[in-house]
């Protein structure tokens, strides 16, 4: 496709580089008059600018001392009746990946919400490389989607069109606006806010009805969050990507003993807020589904299993995944291991995918 485009100095002046396929990656100019190039396009040519220590994650850097720090989600606006964002269908995309807990939260939340319609979905490859997320087009993996909006080659392609600006990790899970070209959030804490009630005048009763974070809950839902983010959410990725030994062994401590007061809270129960599904379970569960297939090893989280160590978190995840299909069609074995294993390149210099566990998820 050739197309005549104005485009600022800077974003034809990038250096060459190569994909992971080992395509060449620059737009190739093909004419120069008076600011006005001739581009021809490739779906990599809004990626001129070089992002590389944002989209390659073997290069990121960590702390001083040898801890992991997450970078803020930057896109935060809300889908809400009256607002820019309406709650509208036909308007909304969903990228994610089957690999990302974080997205992998959204997924079950859209499910359990009955929001299908609203939010066509669209899987990303699991094998994150030096430009990050690639979409199958670029890397072709079992049940990876093209991007169906613009043809991008990768995620950080549909960040730089949103805004060519942008400065930070090009991350999933992230809700695209087709009326205004450009990502509304790419918060999955948030994101599951607004899927839980943004939508609920266009719902069918039985599915505007479910609640995961009902009103008189809400301290308690709070308060588990709280710690529980920290703890293991994003705890198990401090023991994984720390550097240094001390980091690593002060974030491993932390995680086994979050995974303790959530065992002892379990006891018994069927859900971490009395009675009920919540939020609180799902922003759990995609972190517990990973631990025996890859946190155990790939992070280092090896104390125990969850299926050998934990019997009442290990009764609660199976419950879950083989009795609630939102929880068990959102989540892909295949994908999770292969994007630990092999994106990792930092942590697993081979990019070799162990075999087991076997099973991945043990029966009822
Ligand atoms: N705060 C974000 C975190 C999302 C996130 O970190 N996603 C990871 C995958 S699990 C990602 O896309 N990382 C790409 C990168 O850091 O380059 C959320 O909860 O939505």
């Amino acid at each position: 496709m050739l197309r005549s485009l104005s485009v600022p100095r800077r974003s034809y002046s990038g250096v060459l580089r190569i994909n992971q396929l080992g395509r060449l990656t620059r737009p190739s100019l093909t004419g120069l008059t008076n600011g006005v190039i001739a581009i021809r396009l490739s779906s990599t040519a809004t990626m001129s600018r070089d992002t590389s220590h944002y989209s390659d994650i073997s290069k990121m850097k960590s702390s001083a001392d040898g801890s992991f720090n997450r970078l803020a989600s930057t896109f935060r606006e809300f889908i809400k009746p009256g607002g820019k964002f309406a709650p509208e269908k036909g308007r909304y995309h969903l990228y994610v990946s089957y690999a990302c807990p974080w997205a992998t939260r959204t997924l079950i939340v859209r499910k359990l919400k009955g929001l299908e319609e609203f939010f066509p979905v669209t899987v990303v490859s699991p094998r994150m490389g030096n430009n990050g997320w690639p979409f199958s087009t670029a890397d072709a993996f079992p049940n990876a989607d093209p991007d169906p909006l613009f043809g991008s080659s990768h995620v950080k392609d549909l960040y730089l069109r949103a805004n060519p600006d942008y400065e930070g990790r090009f991350t999933v899970p992230f809700i695209w606006d087709t009326v205004h070209n450009t990502i509304v959030n790419n918060e999955s804490s948030e994101i599951i806010r607004m899927f839980n009630s943004a939508f609920n005048d266009q719902l069918p009763a039985d599915k505007a009805k479910v609640d995961l974070y009902p009103e008189a809950k809400r301290a308690e839902i709070d308060e588990l969050n709280e710690w529980i983010y920290p703890e293991i959410n994003n705890g198990v990725y401090r023991a994984g990507f720390a550097t240094t030994q001390e980091a690593y062994e002060k974030a491993v401590h932390i995680v086994f003993s979050g995974l303790d007061k959530v065992e002892k809270l379990l006891t018994g129960k069927d859900y971490l807020v009395d009675g009920q599904l919540s939020e609180a379970d799902v922003r759990l569960w995609v972190t517990i589904v990973r631990f025996d297939p890859v946190y155990v090893g790939h992070f280092k989280c090896n104390f125990t299993t969850i299926r050998d160590g934990y019997p009442e978190i290990n009764r609660w995840m199976k419950q879950l995944y083989w009795k609630n299909a939102a929880f068990k069609d959102s989540t892909n074995f295949e994908h999770i291991k292969t994007h630990y294993y092999w994106s990792h390149s930092q942590i697993n210099g081979t990019r070799i995918v162990p075999f087991g566990p076997i099973p991945t998820i043990q029966p009822l």
